[in-house]
């Protein structure tokens, strides 16, 4: 393919993905994978070369394009040499017209920016938009360990992160034969600290209420040393079904996984109500901390979809705190930096549930800033993605 050519399916793909944002349609990565199986003529070079535009227009463009040719354009405006590419060759871009029009560019909308929490200042700003590094957490279940500083030397351990690695972006780790024998998994060190921040220890009922794919159960596990059950819900099949073979790889046995129906959680959880020593809920949210991986979450967010995830996360302490014994413990988490699907949140918690207590100290030196009755930690600051964390004790 031509360099403009390339141009040109970056624009078509950037149509599909706007598209997509706008109608909560597939995810930005799934529409680049299927528009690349959709143009089998292009090589790995021009995969490349296609998807670096597509995603550079994502994180220059701070909302959904009116079209990808409106992102692009952002995007070259400040590079002639991509501008140059727009020369109405074949397969290529037509020509820059005068007066047409440009997306945006920036962090995100105004009025988004208006909603985070106020710890978050403009100086984070670019920190919330640079690749991300790859994070593994060794399997503590496995005997053999992961003995980091061998496997990957051109890592660095992640301060406060016990079990942490961290390499560059897209360092290929899952392709090393010690992933498939399970001796490590990709991690971010903010899903790190928040496993670790339940203070789960062993032989302890365990309630991680959405499990998803299973990410910070099987963190759960290792930390407990495969020493305590743990009950592994979600209302979605296709991510749950994830688990089983994540748990085999990683060893880890004392996982019992339940499928729940929207609506019928607390019926489903019955037999689990008042036992249960630590809940879980790494509740569905905005995903505002993670831009630096889903740029694409910031043309997606409406006030209509946040006040959906608020409602969900509220819906969703109710049903954890009923779970958890006397004196147990409830550990909130959001991967979101939006004041009210954080410290609001928890607020309006404690103000519903009498008699329920926020811990502190629960973080490594230095991780978090005190965010009411919980901890933010964002991209700068925590070299993590941004996450909201409260942990609250029940009464006795
Ligand atoms: C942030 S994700 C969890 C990620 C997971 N803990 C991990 O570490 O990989 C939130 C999850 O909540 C699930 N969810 C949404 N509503 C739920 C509900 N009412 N009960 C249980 N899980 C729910 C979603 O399906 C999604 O998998």
């Amino acid at each position: 393919m031509t360099p403009a050519a390339r141009i040109q399916t970056a624009i078509e793909i950037l149509d599909a993905i706007a598209a997509a944002a706008r109608e909560g349609g597939a995810p930005a990565d799934a529409i680049f994978a299927e528009a690349m199986r959709a143009r089998r003529y292009a090589g790995s070079k021009d995969r490349r070369a296609i998807r670096s535009h597509v995603y550079d227009a994502i994180r220059a463009v701070r909302s959904a394009p009116v079209s990808g040719r409106a992102a692009m354009l952002a995007l070259a405006d400040p590079q002639p040499e991509l501008a140059a590419l727009f020369d109405g060759s074949p397969y290529g871009p037509a020509p820059i017209a005068a007066d047409e029009p440009r997306a945006e560019t920036g962090l995100a909308a105004q009025a988004l920016i208006d909603l985070f929490d106020p710890l978050v200042g403009d100086g984070e700003y670019g920190a919330m938009l640079t690749r991300a590094p790859l994070d593994l957490r060794a399997n503590r279940i496995k005997a053999e360990g992961a003995d980091f500083a061998t496997l990957f030397p051109e890592g660095e351990a992640i301060p406060g992160a016990p079990d942490g690695w961290r390499l560059p972006p897209e360092t290929p780790a899952i392709q090393h034969p010690a992933y498939a024998e399970g001796r490590f998994e990709v991690q971010d060190a903010a899903s790190q600290f928040a496993s670790a921040a339940l203070d789960a220890a062993l032989g302890q009922p365990i309630v991680d209420l959405c499990a998803g794919g299973g990410g910070k159960t099987l963190a759960i596990a290792s930390l407990t040393g495969n020493d305590a059950d743990i009950l592994a819900c979600d209302t979605n099949r296709a991510r749950l079904q994830q688990l089983a073979p994540r748990a085999e790889r990683a060893g880890a046995t004392r996982i019992e996984t339940r499928l729940l129906n929207p609506g019928q959680e607390t019926d489903m959880l019955a037999d689990w109500r008042g036992r249960a020593a630590r809940v879980f809920v790494d509740a569905p949210c905005s995903g505002s901390g993670t831009w630096r991986r889903s740029p694409e979450l910031r043309w997606r967010l409406t006030p209509a979809r946040l006040e959906r995830h608020r409602a969900d996360q509220a819906k969703l302490l109710d049903i954890a705190a009923d779970l958890v014994a006397p004196g147990g413990k409830l550990l909130y988490a959001v991967c979101s930096i939006i004041t009210r699907e954080g410290r609001a949140q928890v607020d309006d918690f404690l103000n519903r549930h009498p008699g329920w207590t926020a811990d502190a100290g629960y973080l490594p030196d230095g991780i978090g800033r005190a965010a009411g009755a919980g901890f933010l930690l964002t991209p700068a600051h925590d070299h993590s993605d941004g996450f909201f964390l409260a942990r609250l004790t029940s009464p006795c």
